[in-house]
């Protein structure tokens, strides 16, 4: 179909653009809970297979690094194969990521399974944004965006739940992961049925042309202004800070703070589901007041002293939860409040951050810009999980020795400390006459 062709049929109903959101976001849904799923399963690798700190790490990082290298060429699949296959083929990559690691609990085994879902599951990510841009663009773009990163984390929050309502599961480690790749199949399903979608509403609807995707081109990264690059470290280092953590979550709660697993999923859970409901929230503030360097500041300041607080403060006394689909449980009040703090840094971090990247490069290059950024997210996210193994191995951290996990949330202080100084600069560089407008909230200098 030409150009002029596909302008003269309508735009999508908004029953067809909230069909094509709810079945991406679905794909996106088992995606995340794939991700998420084996940070429970961690002390049992520990206990009942003999994995080190170290390998643990190695398997975690693996996604990273594949991610790393098929960010490269993931944009040029997307544009060769269209939106409905590829987002297909990345779900399927993930299926078969998921039951490579349920199958076996072989060191080598487990760390191409979690390989293999670094290569399926972000092009995916990247592939869900260009399909949203085609179905929503000129409509409610951000809410969508909005909605399909929201039910993604319910698949991260979901993973963490499931050692509450999957809890006779986790009496072996192979079992949660047989779970999480029957949740890559649902997510498979959602993939197919909006290729399905996809092709019945061609030639009846104007799905526009297939922008340029999320393609990463390196020529011209020099063009991209101060401002950018300090987003970038910002990103680099909360990222490789949160998702490191939450991997290793639920096992520290257990082993350092003596939580069973269910209560340490419950407060892990915490983080994506303040998540779930507060990041829209910011996005909306944020899109009103502006600020936006100075609300990455605040949160990252926020996240200082968490990780040390964690560490060293007494317990305090129980206070009871209660978490829809994961019950009731009693959990120290301090690791409650330092939860609920850093679920509200990832709400607002992530809400500011994303965003501003678009008031401050030019359009045509927007895809590039989030490529790099996402390319540079995970080579953090890649090395920082194999310090903290490190340490953990090195000072012997386990219940015998809860200590032993205090240098890897020195490290992690550190990194928060690093982000502080990213947005502190952003924010100066923002403050001053080469500002571009993140502080309006227009995201323009008035005139
Ligand atoms: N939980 C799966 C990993 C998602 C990585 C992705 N590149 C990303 O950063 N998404 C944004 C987010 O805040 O989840």
């Amino acid at each position: 179909m030409t150009d002029t062709t596909a302008h003269a049929l309508p735009r999508p109903s908004p029953a067809q653009r909230w069909l094509a959101l709810i079945l991406v976001s679905v794909a996106m849904f088992g995606n995340y809970y794939v991700y998420d799923a084996f940070g429970p399963v961690v002390d049992l690798l520990r206990e009942q297979e003999g994995f080190s700190y170290d390998q643990i790490s190695m398997i975690f990082s693996a996604y990273s690094v594949a991610a790393v290298l098929v960010l490269l060429v993931g944009g040029y699949v997307i544009d060769r194969w269209g939106t409905k296959r590829a987002i297909t083929l990345f779900a399927v990559i993930c299926l078969a990521a998921a039951a490579l690691m349920a199958s076996t609990a072989r060191f080598e085994t487990m760390l191409a399974g979690r390989f293999l879902l670094g290569l399926g599951a972000e092009p995916l990510i990247v592939a869900a944004t260009a399909v949203l841009a085609k179905w929503f663009k000129g409509k409610e773009l951000s809410f969508a965006f909005g909605i399909n990163l929201s039910i993604a984390r319910l698949g991260s929050a979901s993973a963490d739940w499931s050692t509450s309502f999957a809890s006779p599961l986790y009496a072996n480690w192979q079992d949660p992961l047989w779970l999480a790749t029957g949740v890559a199949a649902v997510g498979v399903t959602a993939a197919m049925l909006y290729w399905t979608t996809e092709s019945r509403l061609e030639g009846r609807v104007n799905l526009g042309q297939a922008d340029a995707t999320d393609r990463l081109e390196l020529k011209g990264m020099y063009a991209f202004s101060a401002s950018y690059w300090y987003i970038v470290g910002l990103c680099v280092v909360f990222y490789a800070t949160v998702f490191p953590f939450r991997a290793f979550a639920i096992d520290y709660f257990q082993q350092a703070h003596g939580l069973d697993r269910e209560t340490a999923g419950m407060l892990s859970s915490l983080l994506p589901v303040a998540a779930i409901v507060v990041t829209p929230l910011f996005g909306l503030w944020v899109d009103r007041v502006g600020r936006r360097s100075l609300f990455m500041a605040v949160g990252s300041l926020a996240m200082l002293p968490l990780f040390v607080l964690v560490t060293y403060a007494p317990p305090g006394p129980d206070i009871g939860i209660w978490i829809p689909f994961a019950g009731s449980a009693q959990v120290p009040l301090t690791l409650l409040l330092v939860m609920l703090m850093l679920g509200g840094v990832f709400s607002l971090i992530p809400a500011v951050m994303w965003p501003s990247v678009a008031y401050i490069v030019r359009e045509n290059r927007l895809g590039a810009a989030y490529s790099m950024m996402t390319l540079c997210q995970q080579i953090g996210v890649a090395l920082v999980p194999l310090a903290v193994g490190r340490f953990n191995t090195a000072f012997a951290a386990g219940p015998g020795n809860p200590a032993g996990y205090a240098p890897g949330m020195w490290f992690y202080t550190a990194l928060a400390g690093l982000g502080l100084a990213f947005s502190w600069l952003l924010w100066r560089a923002e403050s001053g006459p080469g500002a571009h407008g993140l502080e309006y909230s227009s995201g323009r200098k008035p005139e």
